[in-house]
C-alpha cells in the first residue's frame, strides 16, 4: 500500500486570506503492480523536465480547440510513481491516460485550477475510467470535487508536493499550484497559474465573479513574489507560447507591469466575446465535468 495525502498547513499568509489551521487528510490506494514501470524508472530520471529534479517527470500537453494546457507531473523516484494531471480537458482524456499508462505511472489526482468557462474539464471522465483517482478543485470555486483545497494546502504525490495559492480575480475560486520549496523539490520552482497569469497576458475578469482589482493583487502578492526563475505554466496560450518565468512576466507582461488603475482600464476594454462553450462548460465544471461525452450525458 502507498499513502497519499493532502496536508493542510500554513504558508506565509497574504493580506487577502486568513491563515489556516493544520489539518491532514489522508487516504490509501492499492500499490501498482507492473513490470514495465520498473524498467522505465531509470529512463525517466533525467531529461523529462525543464526543472532539475531527479524525481520529477513533467509533461506539458495541449488541447487545440480551447488552446488549453494540461500538465502531467509524477514522482518517478517513488516506487509507485504517483502522478497527477492539472487541468485535463474532456476531449483529450484518452491521450492523457494513454501517456500515464505508457510511462507506468499511478494517477492519483485530477486537479483543476478553477471552474473553466471555455471547455469541459476531463476530471469526471478520468474518475470514470481510472478508479481511485481523486478530483481536486478549490473550495472557493463552489464546485464539487473529492477534495476541496484552500490557500496554504499542500498536495503530495510521492515525496513531491504542490502548494496551493489562492489567486482569485479571473474567477473567485482560481488557485495557482506551485511546486514545493525544499532540497528534494524541483528547481527552479514551477507555478501552474491557470488563467490568473498567462504568458504576456492574464485571464479576463468580466464574468464568474471576476475582478480586475483582485486579479492585480493576486498576481502581485502570490505569483510575482516567487523567485524570479520560477517557471510560469499557464492554462492557456493563444499565441504559441509554452512557458515563461516570474522574472520575465514582471518585466514584460503588457498588463501586469502597469499600475493598478491602468491595469483596470485595460481589462475593462478587452472587448472579448464570451467563450463559445460557456453555457455548457460552466454547469458541467461545477460538478467536475460530465461523466459522459457531450451529447450523451443525461
Ligand atoms: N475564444 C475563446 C475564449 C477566449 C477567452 O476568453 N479566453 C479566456 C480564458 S478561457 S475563459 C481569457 O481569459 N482570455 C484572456 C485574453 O486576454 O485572451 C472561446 O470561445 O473559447
Amino acid at each position: 500500500m502507498i499513502r497519499f495525502h493532502l496536508l493542510r498547513s500554513s504558508i506565509p499568509p497574504s493580506n487577502l486570506f486568513n491563515p489556516l489551521s493544520a489539518k491532514t487528510l489522508a487516504f490509501s490506494l492499492p500499490s501498482i503492480s507492473g513490470t514495465s514501470a520498473t524498467n522505465l524508472r531509470s529512463q525517466m530520471g533525467c531529461c523529462t523536465s525543464s526543472s532539475q529534479s531527479s524525481r520529477l517527470l513533467f509533461r506539458q500537453l495541449f488541447e487545440k480547440e480551447s488552446s488549453t494546457y494540461t500538465y502531467l507531473l509524477a514522482d518517478v523516484a517513488h516506487p509507485d510513481k504517483p502522478a497527477l494531471l492539472v487541468d485535463p480537458v474532456d476531449k483529450t482524456v484518452d491521450r492523457d491516460l494513454s501517456l500515464v499508462k505508457d510511462l507506468g505511472l499511478k494517477l492519483i489526482y485530477a486537479i483543476n485550477t478553477h471552474c473553466h468557462a471555455d471547455h469541459v474539464t476531463g476530471t469526471g471522465l478520468i474518475k470514470g475510467k481510472v478508479p481511485g483517482v481523486k478530483s481536486i478543485i478549490s473550495k472557493a470555486s463552489n464546485s464539487k470535487a473529492d477534495l476541496l483545497v484552500e490557500h496554504g494546502d499542500k498536495i503530495y504525490f510521492g515525496d513531491l508536493f504542490l502548494e496551493v495559492r489562492a489567486t482569485p480575480g479571473h474567477t473567485l475560486g482560481c488557485v495557482t499550484y506551485v511546486t514545493g520549496d525544499g532540497p528534494d523539490q524541483p528547481h527552479p520552482r514551477m507555478a501552474f497559474t491557470g488563467d490568473a497569469l498567462l504568458v504576456r497576458g492574464c485571464g479576463r475578469t468580466d464574468f464568474q465573479g471576476g475582478s480586475s482589482s483582485q486579479l492585480y493583487d493576486s498576481v502581485h502578492s502570490q505569483i510575482f513574489t516567487l523567485p524570479g526563475d520560477t517557471l510560469v505554466y499557464p492554462a492557456h496560450d493563444y499565441k504559441g507560447h509554452t512557458v515563461s518565468t516570474v522574472r520575465e512576466e514582471k518585466l514584460y507582461n503588457p498588463r501586469l507591469t502597469k499600475d493598478e488603475d491602468t491595469f483596470k482600464n485595460i481589462m475593462e476594454n478587452l472587448n472579448l466575446s464570451y467563450p463559445k462553450m460557456m453555457d455548457i462548460a460552466v454547469p458541467a465544471n461545477m460538478v467536475c465535468g460530465l461523466q459522459e461525452p457531450i451529447g450523451k450525458a443525461a
